[in-house]
Parts: C-alpha cells; structure tokens; sequence
C-alpha cells in the first residue's frame, strides 16, 4: 500500500500506463486524487481516473508535489516527454522507470541526482496478478516501488541492474511468448481435426488451466506430474516437444528480447 500523502505522476498512459492505472485504483493501492497523469490523448483509463478525482494534465506548478514520477512512455520518445517535466519536479521525486533498456545512468543524465528505480511488471497488473522484477540502489526507491508494485504484483528484486533485460524477456514479453505457443497448440489442434472455435476454446482453456495450476504455488515439475500420467499421452507429447527443441526455443526468444532491449537503451 502506497502511504505517502504525495501524489504519483504517471507518464505515459498506454497499455503498460492504463494497466497500472487500472490495477492500482481496483486494489486501492492508491487513492485516485494522488494521481496526476500526462497523456498528449485522451484514454478510458485516464477518464475513470479523472472520475474519481486524478488530475490529467494540470499545471506544471502541480508536478512540484509528487513524490514519484512513474515513466510508462516508450524507449525511443522519454527524453523528449521528460525534458519539459524535469525542471518542474522536486529535488527528491523518485523516478520510477518501467522502460526496457533505458538505464538508470541516462535517466540521472536527464533527472540528475533524483533517486531512480527501475520496475519491469507485465500488464496483469490491471488485474493485480502481474509480476515484476525490481531493481535500485537507493534502499528508499526501492521501497517507494515496492510500495506502488506489491499490492498489483509479485515483485522480484533484483541486485544487478543488468539483470533487467533478462527479467524484461522472462517476464515483460514472455506472457506474449506464451501466448504466441497456445496460438501455435491451437492451430495444431486444428490440424489434428478440431474446427478453429474449438481449438482456440481448448488451447485458452489449456492456458488458464495451466495457470490456476501456477497460482498455487506448487512446482511446475510437481504439476507436469500430476498431469503425465506414465506411458500416457502428455509424456509423448512433452518428449516430442523436447525433441523438437522447446528449450532452443524458449532461449531464442529471450536472447532476442534481451538484445533488443540492450539495443532500446543505445
Ligand atoms: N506493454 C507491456 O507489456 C510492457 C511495457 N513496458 C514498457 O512500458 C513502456 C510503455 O509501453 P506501452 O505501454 O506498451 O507503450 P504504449 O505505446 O502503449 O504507451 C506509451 C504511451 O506514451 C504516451 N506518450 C508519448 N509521448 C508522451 C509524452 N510526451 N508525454 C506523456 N505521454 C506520452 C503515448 O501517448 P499517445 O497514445 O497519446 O501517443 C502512449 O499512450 C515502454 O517503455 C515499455 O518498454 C514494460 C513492461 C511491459
Ligand atoms: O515489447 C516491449 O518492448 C515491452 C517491454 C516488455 C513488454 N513490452
């Protein structure tokens, strides 16, 4: 729970921004007069925030209050969404970047001697699931994440910032990667005969299954287990999928997250 009477600005309020905003005004993290959100357009998260009392766009005299600055823009666009923001922000505001690959060295290039953190959470934070990976080394930064992330996430910290990347493919992207696989079990169960309502019914099923499984907190190899029944049809499935090169795959797709994340920061 977020206990600073101080309000959070949140920069950027488009799928990553809007989930957050979602997220924290559903489990109360925070109160919705705390909220100061930047957008150069309108969106439905926004106006619910507004709704219930968060100012969209005030003035800038308005930003002097925050105790944290959330930065939810993209990579390419922060130094030019920042640059106008800076100077009006407190000595003190923590930054909080939920960007991949911009490290804490150019945010303090632009934001000078303000404390920085960087969260990287996936967007089931809207519905406070999601999970996020944090790193800084300011313990109060930390502490300020943690306090805006916990309630919507279960946060992971990190001791090395250049573990982000990692985390940024294992975690930020991989529930697309995951979605992407039961794309692909879909498409093979329709070539196994089902129609494409079924097999797109199935394979979410599949996926939702899987996940109410991870939720109890049981190892994934236990739940594989209690699955695979010996000599049955998942243990045939599981060594035709290891022999057809899952692990190969699951490190392709992090190592090209992760390069371009390096590339993102450049
Ligand atoms: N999506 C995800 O799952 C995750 C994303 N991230 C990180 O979050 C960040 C945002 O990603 P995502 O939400 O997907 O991207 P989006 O493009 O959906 O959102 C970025 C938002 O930034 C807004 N914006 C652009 N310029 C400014 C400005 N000057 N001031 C204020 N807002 C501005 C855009 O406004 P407009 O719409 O009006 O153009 C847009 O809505 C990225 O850095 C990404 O690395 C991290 C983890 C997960
Ligand atoms: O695709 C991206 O670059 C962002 C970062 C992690 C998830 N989405």
């Amino acid at each position: 729970m977020y206990t600073s009477d101080r309000p959070v600005i949140l920069l950027g309020c488009g799928r990553l921004g809007s989930a957050l905003l979602e997220g924290w005004l559903a489990t109360g993290t925070l109160a919705a007069e705390r909220l100061i959100v930047l957008t150069p357009s309108n969106k439905t998260a926004a106006e619910a925030a507004r709704e219930r009392g968060a100012r969209i766009n005030p003035p800038e005299a308005v930003l002097a209050e925050a105790a944290s600055l959330i930065l939810a823009v993209k990579p390419g666009v922060w130094r030019e969404a920042s640059g106008p923001i800076a100077a009006a922000l407190a000595e003190d505001v923590t930054i909080v970047s939920l960007m991949a690959g911009v490290g804490a060295h150019s945010l303090s290039s632009v934001f000078g001697k303000r404390p920085v953190v960087r969260v990287m959470p996936t967007t089931a934070v809207a519905q406070g699931r999601g999970v996020a990976a944090v790193w800084s080394n300011h313990d109060n930064a930390r502490a300020a994440a943690h306090a805006l992330f916990d309630p919507v996430a279960d946060t992971v910290d990190l001791t090395d910032e250049g573990l982000i990347d990692a985390a940024t493919a294992v975690a930020g992207s991989a529930p697309a990667f995951i979605h992407a696989y039961v794309e692909a079990l879909a498409r093979a169960g329709q070539a196994a005969g089902l129609d494409a309502e079924a097999a797109s019914r199935l394979a979410r099923g599949a996926l939702r299954s899987a996940g109410a499984g991870a939720e109890t907190g049981a190892p994934l190899s236990d739940l594989i287990a209690r699955i695979a029944s010996p000599g049955g049809t998942t243990e045939a499935g599981l060594k035709a999928q290891a022999e057809a090169g899952l692990d190969a795959t699951a490190m392709a797709a992090v190592q090209a997250a992760v390069a371009r994340a390096k590339a993102l920061g450049n």
